[in-house]
């Protein structure tokens, strides 16, 4: 069993920064609830835009609200033409984190939050059209490609493989796109929700809040991670490669991405749901190296250190072998996190007092000023 955590000092952990009626994250028998739902139970049994609306509006929806709700989303995925044109100035060789951020800055000035009564309708326009900023920047600059970023798909995630591929998407893939969305959907005070709130907390609009946890979850400690996993992964050619070369990252004290956290002590919930998708995407394309590498690297990280896949590592090879390119990987994260900081924001607007903490002073005593001539 993992030790626990000294939960004080650095990196506030262990501190109550606040309430939130949203989720729970490692409390005894629920690794992870959203508004009282076991994740697993919404990954085995619910659409994302389910999940979406339970976060947004509050209660599930009835099937009626829920097409209503998936009707209006479509009806709102394409890009303005402006924000198209700022896309294609964005070079090829940008971060699509940075892609990101800045599709999500520039709506904010071609359709402005002017009120908070405007917040939910802001959502779900951010939540319809992120895809689009994603897959129409990577195809205009990849492939030349000015894309249709509307499509007839049924689900958000479907929507993305589309644009991302330019054909209808399998049942499997829009199946896993599904579940992978709901497990990224929301996680309590993680680094970029609690930059969200901060920024929400001075009364800011919603477009700098997503704008600001999006710089905070490219980072690869949090949802970078990813990506970052990937590209360990397939640097091995078999699980005996990946064993001895996780042994000498370990000994020259590396950190190994996808794996740890900042609350869960034993496991993340979300990795067994996850993983076990992978493992069928695997059998799908007949994998017989990525799959057993993870699966070498996971086991190498429990024996050595008690240390477990988080969220992002299965994603990893999952992602891959939907034929996503590595660098979408984070942005993907983003579509869906959208719903969990943006229902963190309205949290915070409802109760609101600005988010401002102390500092303990470790400087130089208080000293005598000199002149820039006596110096
Ligand atoms: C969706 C998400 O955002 S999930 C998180 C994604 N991030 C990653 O996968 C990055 C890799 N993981 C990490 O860097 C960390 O585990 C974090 C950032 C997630 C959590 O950080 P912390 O809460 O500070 O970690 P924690 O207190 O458990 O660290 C305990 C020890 O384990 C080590 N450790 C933790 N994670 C790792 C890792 N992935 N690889 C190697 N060592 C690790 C730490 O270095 C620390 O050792 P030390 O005491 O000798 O310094
Ligand atoms: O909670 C965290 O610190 C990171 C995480 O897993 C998430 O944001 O999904």
């Amino acid at each position: 069993m993992a030790e626990a955590k000294v939960l004080s000092g650095a990196g506030l952990r262990g501190q109550v920064a606040g309430q939130t009626a949203l989720s729970t994250v490692g409390q005894a028998g629920a690794g992870l609830t959203y508004r009282g739902y076991d994740v697993r139970d919404l990954a085995a049994g619910a659409e994302f835009e389910e999940v979406a609306y339970l976060l947004l509006y509050g209660e599930l929806p009835s099937k009626a609200e829920l097409a209503d709700y998936k009707r209006k989303l479509k009806g709102l995925r394409d890009l303005p033409q402006a924000l198209k044109e700022v896309l294609e100035r964005i070079p090829r060789d940008a971060h699509p984190m940075d892609v990101m951020r800045t599709g999500c800055s520039v709506l904010g000035t071609l359709e402005p939050e002017l009120t908070f009564d405007a917040q939910r309708e802001k959502t779900d326009r951010l939540l319809a059209l992120f895809p689009a900023v994603m897959c129409y920047w990577y195809r205009f600059t990849h492939h030349g490609v000015r894309i249709d970023c509307t499509s007839d798909e049924d689900t958000l995630g479907g929507h993305f493989l589309h644009l991302l591929h330019g054909k209808k998407p399998s049942a499997l893939h829009v199946k896993v796109m599904n579940v992978s969305l709901i497990l990224y959907a929301e996680h309590e005070f993680n680094a970029s929700t609690f930059t969200a709130r901060v920024c929400a907390s001075t009364l800011s609009d919603l477009y700098s809040c997503v704008t600001a946890a999006i710089g905070s979850l490219r980072g690869p400690l949090h949802g970078g991670a990813n990506e970052a996993a990937m590209e360990l992964i397939e640097r091995f050619q078999t699980p005996q490669e990946a064993t001895a070369e996780l042994l000498r990252m370990l000994e020259r004290k590396d950190k190994i991405m996808g794996f740890g956290h900042a609350i869960y002590k034993e496991s993340d919930p979300r990795n067994e749901v996850i993983k076990g998708w992978a493992k069928q995407l695997a059998d799908e394309v007949g994998d017989k190296v990525l799959y057993p590498v993870s699966e070498a690297i996971d086991k190498t990280m429990w024996e050595q250190k008690r240390l477990f896949p988080n969220a992002d590592f299965y994603h990893a090879s999952a992602y891959h072998f939907m034929g996503i390119p590595t660098k979408l990987f984070t942005p993907i994260f983003v579509c869906s996190r959208l719903t969990g900081w943006a229902a963190h924001v309205f949290e915070q607007r409802a109760n609101n007092r600005i988010i401002r903490p102390s500092a303990e002073y470790v400087g130089v005593e208080q000293r005598q000023f000199v002149p820039i001539e006596q110096r």
